[in-house]
């Protein structure tokens, strides 16, 4: 892929944008561009009254999104890059827009690339996915609201043992733990998630969207508390992700060995 290849790519299918991550080199892992461009494709989707669905999906076989850059992360470069509260990678978290969003999992979704996943109204997977939260291995913490959504949408205990051990699940168990809606051959993953954003597309947008409000409201319960389990997240999160684990942990991936934890 040519060095200047922007990290995400935008397609307007009728009804339905296709987002694209857009580093396969890097396992489509979020730095802060992809997050720039990702943020402005779902400010365009969310403007745009032709736009009913969004399908977001990985460039490459191999991954949908390993996470975070550890590369960046190991120069000490901010997680939360400026200016994607809003709209980058931590808004598609935080902020999820008016309109039914799909996952296209088209292989590895770690860390940010599952929280991106939990975030998603409906997931497609692969029949080869994987879905994890190795944060812990790396001194890191699911802040992009994985310790709090993973917990809600798969039984508390799989989500436990999945946060503190950092072990992914494969696709065939994510779709029986309720993670994923359709698991498909691997080729076939863009076709059918763009078949289900049809699907979706050929119903009422605003009956649709005010459907989705609705449940989100309910499900992430009332405002007062999805904002304290952003604060809480936040804590917590600013604690670890300023301990020296997070030097340790990004820079022992990124020269492949194992991490060295102080002694606490
Ligand atoms: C202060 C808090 C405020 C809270 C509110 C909002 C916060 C917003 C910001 C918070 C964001 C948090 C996001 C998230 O919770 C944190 C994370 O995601 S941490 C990252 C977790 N991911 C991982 O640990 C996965 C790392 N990758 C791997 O384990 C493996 O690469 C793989 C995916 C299993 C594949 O393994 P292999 O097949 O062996 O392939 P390689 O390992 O050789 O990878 C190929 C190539 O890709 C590069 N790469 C892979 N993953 C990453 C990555 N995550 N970052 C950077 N680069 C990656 C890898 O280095 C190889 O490159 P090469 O060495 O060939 O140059």
């Amino acid at each position: 892929m040519p060095d200047d290849a922007p990290a995400a790519l935008v397609d307007q299918r009728g009804h339905v944008l296709v987002i694209t991550l857009n580093r396969p080199h890097a396992m489509n892992a979020v730095n802060a561009e992809l997050s720039e461009l990702v943020g402005t494709a779902l400010e365009r989707a969310e403007q745009d009254p032709e736009t009913r669905v969004v399908v977001l999906t990985g460039a490459g076989e191999r991954a949908f999104c390993a996470g975070a850059d550890l590369k960046a992360v190991s120069r000490g470069e901010s997680l939360a890059a400026p200016g994607n509260e809003q709209w980058g990678f931590a808004g598609y978290a935080r902020h999820p827009i008016s309109k039914p969003t799909i996952a296209a999992v088209n292989g590895f979704a770690l860390g940010g690339g599952t929280e991106l996943a939990l975030a998603s109204d409906l997931v497609v997977a692969a029949e080869s996915a994987k879905f994890g939260l190795p944060e812990v291995k790396r001194g890191l913490f699911a802040a992009a609201g994985g310790v709090f959504r993973l917990p809600r949408q798969i039984p508390q205990k799989i989500a436990m043992e999945m946060m503190f051990t950092g072990e992914p699940l494969d696709a065939a168990r994510a779709a029986t733990l309720g993670l994923v809606n359709h698991v498909v051959p691997d080729a076939d993953v863009l076709t059918e998630a763009l078949a289900l954003a049809e699907k979706i597309a050929a119903n009422a947008p605003l009956a649709v969207q005010a459907s989705k409000r609705v449940a989100l409201g309910i499900v992430d319960g009332a405002i007062s508390a999805e904002d304290s389990a952003w604060d809480n997240t936040r804590e917590n999160a600013v604690g670890v992700m300023t301990s020296e684990d997070v030097r340790e942990g990004t820079l022992a991936f990124v020269e492949k060995r194992a991490p060295v934890w102080q002694a606490k």
